[in-house]
């Protein structure tokens, strides 16, 4: 695996691959590598000719400048962990290879990055739009590699990916779990050991509140359930709990679309999000009090 850093070698490399006619396979991640980015890595490597990783991480994408500050930065054992995977190349890119001098483009996914993180991280998605993008076209991916962990993320991303015609395959990756049912993350490792005790509890809360919509609790009743289970366990600060109708994510407004359930918490200083998929043939919408009312 060779670590590159510069755009232009990197385009060598690819440039010569291309002439081969073998194609490309890219995953992007922050560093800090778990299971849930080598998941990710794997499907590539079945999937691509060539697989490419990248870790860069991204100051536009950060609210919050704590948490940009704390991100962890881990290279030397991201490459060791990496080295089973058969990688050819891990970019590295050095800042100004991604933000030049005078950069002044920022890419803005209007709709699906409304609300969920997009309304609690402000700005967050146009970065991570914008690296995107040019992650992509750096790498010249013919894949990419998204978790579904970050499901709100993946849709803008495709959304992205179809409205500039990046001619990039977004191929979407099941969530790698801890045996205990907590979603991977590389935040996961900055919880003290009271939080990590509580932390599996939000898929468990978010699978319970799933199986009473399904029965037919109305969807205000299961979500008030679900936030007192939440604070029960000392899970106070909720980001969001909501749920939402696919492909847009638009908030729940007709009953029978897919949709899925959101949460993102905050616990000991550590934003955690998780999301679930219900399919039920219907959802009850409105309370007895409510439907009462409207008749
Ligand atoms: N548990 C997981 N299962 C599957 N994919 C994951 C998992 N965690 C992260 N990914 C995916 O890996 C890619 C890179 O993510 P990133 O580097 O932000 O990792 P992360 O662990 O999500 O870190 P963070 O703490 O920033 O959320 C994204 O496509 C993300 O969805
Ligand atoms: C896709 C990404 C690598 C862009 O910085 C980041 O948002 C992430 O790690 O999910
Ligand atoms: N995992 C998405 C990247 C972020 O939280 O900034």
């Amino acid at each position: 695996m060779k670590i590159i850093r510069r755009k232009s070698d990197l385009r060598a490399v690819t440039s010569a691959w291309r002439r081969s006619g073998e194609t490309i396979g890219v995953v992007l991640t922050m560093g800090a590598l778990h299971s849930g980015h080598l998941s990710l890595v794997g499907t590539a490597r079945d999937r691509a000719d060539r697989v490419i990783v990248t870790i860069f991480v991204n100051p536009r994408q950060f609210d919050n400048p704590e948490d940009l500050v704390n991100y962890p930065r881990t290279e030397e054992s991201d490459a060791e962990k990496l080295a089973p995977f058969d990688v050819d190349i891990l970019y590295v890119p050095n800042p100004e290879e991604i933000y030049p001098d005078g950069f002044a483009t920022t890419i803005t996914v209007s709709g699906v990055s409304g609300g969920l993180c997009g309304g609690t991280r402000p700005g967050h998605f146009d970065g991570v739009a914008t690296v995107v993008t040019k992650l992509l076209l750096q790498t010249d991916a013919d894949f990419t590699f998204f978790g579904e962990k970050d499901y709100q993320q993946l849709q803008v991303v495709r959304r992205l990916a179809t409205d500039l015609d990046l001619n990039t395959e977004i191929v979407a990756c099941p969530t790698v779990r801890e045996e205990d049912g907590l979603a991977m993350s590389s935040r996961n490792l900055r919880l003290n050991p009271e939080a990590r005790a509580a932390a599996p509890l939000i898929r468990r809360i978010l699978t319970s509140t799933a199986v009473a919509i399904k029965n037919g609790t109305p969807v205000p009743e299961a979500l008030a359930t679900a936030r007192q289970e939440l604070t029960s366990v000392g899970i106070n600060d909720i980001d969001y709990l909501e749920l939402r109708s696919e492909p847009d994510l638009v908030p729940l407004e007709i009953a029978d679309r897919p949709t899925r359930l959101f949460i993102a918490v905050w616990l000991d200083g550590v934003r955690l999000i998780d999301n679930l998929s219900i399919t039920a043939a219907r959802f009850t919408l409105l309370t007895d009090g409510q439907k009462s009312a409207c008749a």
